[in-house]
């Protein structure tokens, strides 16, 4: 058609204008001709540029394309990490390739803190990764909430591990309540004294004959007034501490405390236990050097599980084992207390020599462990998990109610763990305030008996609070190098 207008001398100027500036001509064979030859010149130069521009936005889609795969990766938080190198016990390895536990990032480091604390992330509700926890296999870690931040992991123990823990809870003695240990000035009828051995037996939880350190300040974990006051707990401190060896046999802790203490089978101290538990008996199994094998590991995978700086596990309290009957259930609580300018931690607060009126255990997250299956009841309720409009009434509601009505609730199954987080993040990687929606209870137990373990990692919501303890308690003159110090730490992370 156009060779046909072009033979008649009627192929408009402006048309070959507007192929020109299309750059439609570059394609086209043209026949022979003077203008011809111009047009080939001009057609080469025109590929050339037109060639040089397509691959400039080519290319510039391309990196789009990479920056926007690379913020999705960060905002979902997909990226493999790597897991800490492990230090104790027969669970160490490299990282698994197979890994896909999720982390979030945490962003800048706030001034003067010279660590921050690893959180996992839920995605959402239901989402599954792969968690590299002992040597030869991976588990399955589901999401079962995020607010609070909620994760199941079946098979975390066997059964016969399950059994074995029970077993021990059992040879160290379960008790309705922990025993008290009166303040000075309060009389203790002689029936409910304990004798010096009865207690040094129950302070030395690596039952070595030997008070170390790390015992007398663990056991500040638990509350203020019913199982160690601080004044007791001072006293034996520095008596431990102006002891040349840096720990206490039993005729020296007898020779420190004499004269100082009354001690109590009764209970009636405001542990929170008491206060909140029904039907239940307890005991607290020690995690650290020197325990059964099984307690060693099972902190090593707690380690491996939550990401967090093997020290910072280590030196958190024992296991509470707790075994329900029928009947047995526990009122709606928060394991770890708000902050608050004139509270402390319990685990921190000798070490930090605070002045702080009150105390409170800080408890950064629970890993609870399903020791056996219950038969009918005792699933552990959330009453206000994911829930989408805050309900202040269902935070106060101590009642049972709060079962029936709770938002989620989980059966327990032999050998499951769940692990969530009490605390928010402070948005600098550390602790943040108490996380409401953590809010749980135990259901009534209708059938059967049921066991489970608590670990709680401590943590202190002020940083240099929780370095100093770290300091005061790895430091150890006969075992200095087998413990993790503040320098392991901070590689770590
Ligand atoms: O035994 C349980 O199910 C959990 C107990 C509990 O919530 C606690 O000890 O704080
Ligand atoms: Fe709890």
């Amino acid at each position: 058609m156009r060779q046909v207008l072009e033979d008649m001398g009627e192929y408009p100027e402006s048309l070959r204008r507007l192929e020109g500036a299309a750059g439609g001509f570059c394609a086209i064979p043209r026949a022979p001709g003077a203008r011809e030859r111009v047009h080939l010149q001009k057609s080469s130069v025109c590929s050339r540029a037109y060639f040089v521009v397509v691959m400039v936005f080519f290319h510039l889609y391309i990196i789009n394309l990479i920056a926007l795969l690379l913020y999705v990766h960060y905002i979902t938080g997909s990226g493999e990490q790597e897991a800490p190198p492990e230090r104790n016990g027969p669970v160490a390895q490299g990282p698994d390739p197979r890994d896909e536990h999720h982390m979030e990032r945490s962003s800048e480091p706030s001034p003067g803190l010279s660590f921050q604390l690893p959180r996992l992330e839920g995605i959402r509700v239901g989402h599954k990764q792969r968690v590299s926890i002992v040597h030869d296999r991976t588990h399955e870690m589901r999401t079962l909430s995020l607010k609070p931040l909620l994760f199941e992991i079946p098979g975390f123990l066997s059964m016969e591990e399950g059994s074995v823990v029970m077993q021990l809870a059992q040879l160290k003695g379960m008790s309705h309540n922990p025993p008290l240990i009166s303040n000075p000035g309060v009389d203790v009828p002689e029936e409910q004294r304990l004798s010096q051995d009865e207690l040094f037996s129950l302070l030395d939880l690596n039952q070595d004959g030997l008070l170390q350190r790390e015992e007398i300040l663990s056991l500040s974990h638990t509350t203020e007034g019913s199982w160690l006051s601080s004044y007791n707990l001072q006293k034996i401190h520095t008596g431990l501490e102006t002891h040349p060896s840096g720990v206490l046999s039993l005729e020296e802790f007898k020779r420190v405390s004499d004269g100082v203490l009354q001690y109590s089978r009764a209970a009636g101290g405001l542990d929170a236990h008491t206060r909140l538990q029904k039907g239940s008996t307890h005991t607290q199994l020690y995690l650290g050097e020197g325990t059964h094998h099984l307690l060693k590991s099972i902190r090593n995978r707690v380690t491996r599980l939550t990401r967090l700086p093997s020290s910072l596990v280590d030196l958190s309290e024992p296991m509470e084992v707790v075994r329900y009957e029928p009947g047995g259930y526990s009122h709606a609580h928060h394991d770890s207390s708000p902050s608050s300018p004139d509270s402390s931690c319990t685990h921190t607060h000798l070490a930090a020599n605070s002045s702080a009126s009150r105390q409170g255990a800080c408890r950064y997250l629970t890993v609870l462990l399903y020791l056996n299956a219950a038969e009918t009841g005792g699933e552990i309720s959330f009453p206000v998990a994911d829930n989408r409009t805050y309900e202040e009434e269902v935070l106060g509601d101590l009642s049972q109610q709060y079962c029936d009505k709770g938002n989620l609730k989980v059966k327990p199954v032999a050998g499951t763990a769940l692990l969530w987080y009490n605390h928010l993040s402070d948005g600098n990687g550390w602790v943040g305030e108490l996380d409401e929606f953590s809010l749980h209870g135990d259901c009534l137990l209708t059938r059967g008996v049921r066991w489970t373990g608590s670990v709680w990692v401590n943590v202190d919501p002020d940083q240099q609070r929780q370095e100093r303890y770290q300091r005061l308690v790895s430091w150890h003159p006969d075992e200095h190098s087998k413990r993790a110090t503040h320098a392991d730490l901070h590689q770590d992370l």
